[in-house]
């Protein structure tokens, strides 16, 4: 190997002669070396960061560097097409957890799981150890508040019980029921009848978010919006609201004090999240304000027939004895809009997006409607086989495999893909994994349907037979199939969100074909729930009634 020392001193020695020709020559030589030298420190360098990188990719899934630890790899995983896939292909080469490690200069350490065991752990036997956590609601707060989703022991307890009963009701149940009848037979299916004549293709899942709104807002508030109407008017609270989700949702991968700068300096998506939030707020006390002048005009016996939430809640008294104030009204509607709007709405549209590719499927959702219509006395004489045809209750709960379709889409696509939670007391998972205090723990529900160590080889295929036993729809473990959360933070609507699906799902298949415009992309978008970033353009076709008659042969 070349001595760079011994040739550049005596390059340098050489060039102190007298003789120009010499002195030329030696500082060519003396230049060429020192730039050798610059190389092989760059060459060095250079080795060092991919051997660097390589070891630590070896042992933490992704390479650590001093300082700013993942945070480069982060930023090239959160800036990929489908950022939860990136997440995903690491936790499948890690078996299943694996820890994060953020900048020494800021919050973004965490432990990432999929791992049921973990889950379980978690989400139930462990529960008082992992609430949400000041950094969750820390973050969260400007748009969701004190509402249900960030809170934690008694705030949450109080909420949680409250609304656990009104949905627990015979009112409610009334009120659900009612309303989908009303939502999908007066408008969303003349939406769908409308946009048949008309030459540019809709927005499947704006409309179905349209719908979704207007139905939380009918059951927990005893609002109608009226969102979902044809000729699909502009609302500036959705995209609105849309926007402060997906901005709340940046600020989970940006150090906190650089999001609590621009907050301070309103600047950047924290202003326009201020603005976001600024237009949900005036929407929600506007609905508040509505309510209780309504209430105020209303006798005793009324009020107490009202059977929607918010009323309820107005009808609390705080610790105090006070009633609550409309700040926390406020925070109760926009948690119950989220839960409410962006959930079941996304399920649907990702739904329907699978059911296209899988005709097999729909086959068999026909198959079964016209089976359980078929019991009807009116249709075995051959009547009411044509569409729009009103489900009753009961022959929407008997759609077992309408019902497995949709749990499958959920698995694949479920609505809160990533859910959070912090470390109280020291504390080890099943799996081994060491958590210390304080750390933040993430649960990636859309990577748990896609681990072949839970679902299988064939865990990516759309497959609603595994929810089946003797042809009934069987429900897995909720630590396995987490779309709707477990342990006593078990999501609130999951009944209700089934019934809402099933009958939106079902009257659409059995009166028309939706059929996504070639080529449209379908992505997932980074917020809190599992929007379709560019939305879903379909042309919507009418079932043809022979075909219709084809199922009822079939049965
Ligand atoms: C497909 C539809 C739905 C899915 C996949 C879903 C999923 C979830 C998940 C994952 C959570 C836990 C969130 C967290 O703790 O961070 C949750 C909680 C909750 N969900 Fe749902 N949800 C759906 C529909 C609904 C609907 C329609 C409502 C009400 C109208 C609702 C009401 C709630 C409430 C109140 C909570 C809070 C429970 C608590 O923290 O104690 N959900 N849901």
């Amino acid at each position: 190997m070349i001595n760079l020392s011994n040739l550049i001193s005596s390059a340098s020695a050489s060039a102190s002669s007298n003789d120009p020709a010499t002195v030329n020559f030696m500082s060519r030589r003396l230049f060429f070396l020192q730039h050798i030298r610059f190389l092989e420190l760059f060459v060095a360098v250079a080795a060092f960061v991919v051997i660097h990188s390589v070891r630590q990719k070896k042992n933490h899934g992704l390479p650590v560097w001093p300082v700013i630890g993942m945070l480069p790899s982060l930023l090239v995983g959160l800036s990929t097409h489908n950022a939860y896939e990136w997440l995903t292909e690491i936790l499948s080469r890690q078996n299943g957890t694996y820890t994060f490690i953020g900048p020494s200069f800021s919050s973004l350490n965490a432990v990432v799981t999929t791992d049921p065991r973990n889950l379980e752990h978690l989400l139930k036997s462990r529960f008082p150890n992992f609430p949400k956590g000041p950094f969750f609601r820390d973050t969260v707060g400007d748009l969701l508040g004190d509402g249900i989703f960030g809170a934690d022991d008694e705030i949450w307890q109080r909420q949680r019980k409250t609304a656990s009963i009104e949905f627990h009701s015979a009112k409610f149940r009334q009120l659900t029921v009612e309303s989908l009848l009303e939502l999908v037979h007066s408008r969303l299916l003349p939406v769908l009848e409308n946009s048949i004549d008309q030459p540019l293709p809709i927005d499947f899942q704006d409309v179905l978010l349209r719908l979704t709104f207007d139905n939380v807002c009918m059951i927990a508030f005893g609002v109608d919006p009226g969102c979902l109407r044809p000729g699909l008017p502009e609302i500036p609270f959705a995209q609105a609201f849309e926007y402060a989700t997906e901005a709340t949702l940046q600020r989970f991968v940006t150090p906190t004090s650089l999001w609590k700068i621009m907050r301070y300096l309103n600047i950047g998506k924290e202003k326009k999240l201020k603005m976001s939030i600024k237009a949900v707020d005036e929407f929600a006390e506007n609905v508040i304000r509505k309510r209780r002048k309504e209430l105020s005009m209303q006798s005793e016996d009324k009020k107490l027939q009202r059977s929607d939430l918010l009323s309820v809640f107005m009808g609390l008294k705080d610790e105090q004895g006070q009633p609550f104030s409309d700040k926390f009204l406020r925070d109760i509607c926009v948690n119950f809009i989220l839960a409410g709007r962006d959930t079941s709405s996304v399920a649907l549209s990702w739904f329907f997006w699978e059911l296209e590719k899988y005709p097999e499927v729909e086959e068999r959702i026909l198959a079964e409607m016209c089976r359980i219509v078929g019991e009807r006395e009116e249709v075995k004489r051959g009547e009411c086989r044509k569409s729009p045809l009103i489900f009753r209750p009961e022959e929407i709960k008997n759609m077992e495999y309408l019902q497995a379709a949709l749990s499958e889409a959920l698995r694949l696509y479920p609505s809160v893909p990533v859910d959070h939670k912090e470390v109280v007391e020291d504390d080890i998972f099943p799996d081994g994994t060491v958590l210390k205090r304080g750390t933040k723990v993430l649960y990636s529900i859309y990577s748990m349907g896609r681990m072949e160590n839970i679902w299988g080889k064939d865990c990516r295929k759309f497959k609603p037979e595994r929810w089946l036993r003797d042809g009934r729809f069987m429900s897995e473990s909720a630590y396995k199939f987490t779309a709707f959360n477990g342990g006593p933070r078990l999501c609130l609507g999951k009944d209700f969100a089934y019934y809402q699906m099933k009958y939106v799902a079902a009257s659409i298949i059995y009166g028309y074909r939706v059929k996504t415009v070639k080529n449209h992309p379908v992505e997932p978008k980074l917020a809190l729930t599992m929007y379709m970033r560019h939305g879903l353009k379909v042309n919507i076709y009418r079932r043809d009634d022979s075909e219709l008659q084809r199922y009822f042969k079939i049965e």
